[in-house]
């Protein structure tokens, strides 16, 4: 429900922490576009790599380059106070999407 169409009999006159949740959540919604704007990018970025893997004939999969993006996003992380094996769960699934992307672009190149 969106905060303003909350009453405002809602939280008791004086308790500030009410305000001080939305005022959080809206940090996260911008925060949560931003995240979705990024990975969307990610991926349009990604796609242009499938299409040039797929001209070229190259496989989808590159395991060493993947090896060194979680090693350096983990470095990451630890640095800026993340869980260093949430970071990598989360680019090893957007990577396995990215994977499963290239192969479809492949499949139509191929005319299948
Ligand atoms: O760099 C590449 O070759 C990509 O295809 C991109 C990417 C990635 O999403 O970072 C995805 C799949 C590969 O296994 C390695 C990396």
């Amino acid at each position: 429900m969106p905060h303003d169409s909350v009453p405002a009999a809602a939280a008791p006159a004086g308790d500030s922490v009410p305000e001080d949740l939305w005022r959080l959540r809206r940090s996260i919604d911008n925060i949560d576009a931003a995240l979705v704007h990024m990975l969307a990018e990610r991926f349009r970025v990604t796609r242009e790599v499938g299409v040039l893997k797929a001209i070229h004939r190259l496989p989808p999969v590159d395991s060493s380059r993947e090896e060194a993006q979680v090693a350096k996003l983990r470095g990451m992380a630890e640095r800026a106070g993340l869980d260093a094996d949430f970071a990598e769960t989360f680019i090893r699934r957007v990577m396995a999407e990215v994977v499963r992307q290239h192969g479809e672009i492949a499949a139509e190149r191929r005319g299948g």
